[in-house]
């Protein structure tokens, strides 16, 4: 497969050499200093750029009609209209917050444990990510996932840096030198805390998981996330 790496940062690099190991040819490398994207030689794109950047990035992909998998963080605000562009030219298109199998995996024990815990007013849920000091957004896209999922099976209507209401969920972002991600959800009683915790210990998951769906898509027409891919959820 012919592949595009939009964003040639620390995911960039470690997907190069996934790709290569799995057989595969980067055709084109872009960063800030590239005003134009020519995909006439990718079979597909792997966004992994700036908040900033991303939804230029994958608009392009869309109306050049490459399928494109993203998983920039910090861009969700303009999801809906990705979404809209990908289905108006019948293109291809798959974002996630987080590449990785164990995350994924762990994004259902979190859905399973926000079951559990739905009717339990007696705990009180908070999350901690932890990333490296270059990361741009907080709180990170992993964690806003885990949020979506707890306010989607509880009472909880929001999440929050500060300090949250009783209806909102607390996150708290830390930023540590090259801790490549470490995310945790804990039910606090005054009893007893019950905590479930994913820590990766270097990117290689997330960048193994990035070829892994971008080799899925590659023939496929529509929306995608890594529930589809995974087929888990
Ligand atoms: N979904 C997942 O599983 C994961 C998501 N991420 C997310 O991926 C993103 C990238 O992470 P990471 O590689 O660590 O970040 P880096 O800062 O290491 O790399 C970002 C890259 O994007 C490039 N860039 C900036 N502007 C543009 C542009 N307009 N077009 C193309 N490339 C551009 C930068 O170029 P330059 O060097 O010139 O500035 C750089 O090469 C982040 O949003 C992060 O949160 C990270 C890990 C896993
Ligand atoms: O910026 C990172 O490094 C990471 N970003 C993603 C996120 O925001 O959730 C995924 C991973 O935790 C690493």
């Amino acid at each position: 497969m012919n592949i595009a790496l939009l964003g040639y940062g620390k995911m960039g690099k470690t997907i190069e050499k996934i790709a290569q190991e799995r057989n595969h040819t980067v055709v084109l490398k872009t960063t800030s200093s590239d005003d134009t994207i020519d995909l006439t030689k990718a079979d597909v794109a792997i966004d992994f750029s700036i908040p900033s950047a991303a939804y230029v990035n994958i608009k392009t992909c869309i109306e050049q009609n490459t399928p494109v998998i993203s998983g920039t963080t910090g861009w969700l605000h303009n999801y809906e209209d990705i979404v809209k562009l990908c289905n108006a030219k019948n293109g291809t298109f798959l974002y996630a917050s987080n590449f990785s199998l164990g995350v994924n995996i762990f994004f259902e024990l979190n859905k399973k444990l926000s079951q559990l815990m739905a009717k339990r007013s007696d705990y009180k849920v908070s999350l901690e990510e932890i990333h490296h000091t270059q990361k741009l957004d907080a709180p990170s896209g992993t964690a806003i996932t885990i949020a979506n999922t707890i306010i989607g099976q509880t009472d909880y209507n929001n999440w929050t840096l500060k300090k949250p209401a009783l209806s909102e969920i607390k996150i708290n972002a830390k930023r540590i030198e090259n801790v490549p991600g470490t995310h945790s959800v804990t039910y606090d009683s005054k009893i007893d805390s019950i905590e479930i915790k994913h820590t990766a210990h270097n990117r290689k998951g997330f960048a193994l998981g990035a070829i892994v769906a971008a080799e899925w898509i590659a023939t496929k027409k529509g929306v995608f996330t890594m529930n589809d891919v995974l087929n888990i959820g």
